[in-house]
């Protein structure tokens, strides 16, 4: 078996993997105030619950965009699974070719992750979109070049802003209303946030698809939020919970071949 740990900004996604198929997963908030032992419990109790031995995994592979919570978590692995942890990076290359650029920058582990899963099981070109705690695009060439994309903030994370940030403006639940005139504070921040997110993932969608130029772009989400935007527009063919385990698992099966 072999045990990946995608760690975002908000959760750790632990995923288990026989073969190519997702046996199981479960969630961990990211907390860089957690003990190694803290962790490393939970995931005894997850392995036990479910009938499985830890002494079954082969490797363990990790994809992280959080350097604060690594020494923690490596070392919960290293001593309740018993074996070190490949890095995304560090360790293991996700071999995404980039658009010849001035930037030494690389895209995040979970990104390359996500679009390199979406290649090998959809077929470049795409467009893939992750509804994490931020939300990203990437846009990937029909020979499978990284050719750019853009950032911008999760929903939550705007909503909890314009909480923090206003005296009267309550903290709302995610819900899409049928309208965008809201007759309540609430109603009209989810009319606001939902609904302009969902305008807004559209605007990039459209735009990206035209500066990339080709036809017939798949446009792929994951994320949290990826059913409730691709239920209420036309412009995402596919919604894939599981895409950035799969990326781990699939860039870890290609080093090993090699
Ligand atoms: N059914 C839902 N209704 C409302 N919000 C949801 C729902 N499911 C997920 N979310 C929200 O969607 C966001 C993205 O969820 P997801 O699980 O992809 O990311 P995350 O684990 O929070 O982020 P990261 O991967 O960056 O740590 C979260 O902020 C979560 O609160
Ligand atoms: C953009 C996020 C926060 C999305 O999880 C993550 O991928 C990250 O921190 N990336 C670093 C820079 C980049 O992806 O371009
Ligand atoms: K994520």
């Amino acid at each position: 078996m072999l045990l990946v740990i995608d760690v975002g900004n908000t959760n750790m996604v632990f995923g288990l993997f026989r073969g190519e198929r997702l046996e199981g997963s479960f969630r961990l908030k990211t907390d860089a105030n957690s003990t190694s032992d803290e962790l490393g419990l939970y995931l005894c109790e997850y392995f036990q619950r479910f009938g499985l031995r830890l002494d079954e995994v082969e490797d363990v592979v990790i994809g992280s965009v959080v350097p604060q919570i690594m020494y923690t978590l490596s070392s919960a692995v290293i001593k309740y699974v018993g074996k070190t942890p490949l890095i995304l990076d560090d360790d293991l290359d996700p071999r995404l070719p980039y658009v010849a650029c001035a930037s030494e920058e690389r895209l995040g582990p979970d990104r390359a992750a996500a679009d390199v899963a979406a290649m090998v099981k959809y077929g470049a070109p795409l467009v893939v979109l992750d509804f994490g705690t931020a939300t990203t695009l990437d846009a990937i060439s029909p020979e499978g070049v990284y050719l750019g994309g853009c950032i911008t903030a999760g929903v939550r994370v705007s909503i909890d802003g314009l909480f923090q940030k206003t005296a009267l403006l309550p903290r709302i639940e995610l819900v899409k209303p049928d309208t965008v005139l809201g007759t309540t504070a609430v109603g009209q921040i989810q009319a606001g946030a939902v609904l302009g997110y969902i305008g807004a993932m559209e605007y990039l969608i459209r735009r990206a698809k035209t500066e990339m130029g080709g036809k017939s772009i798949k446009v792929v989400a994951t994320g949290g939020l990826a059913r409730m935007v691709a239920d209420n527009t036309d412009l995402i063919d596919i919604v894939d919970p599981q895409l950035v385990l799969d990326g781990l698992r699939i860039i870890y099966e290609r080093e090993k071949k090699s």
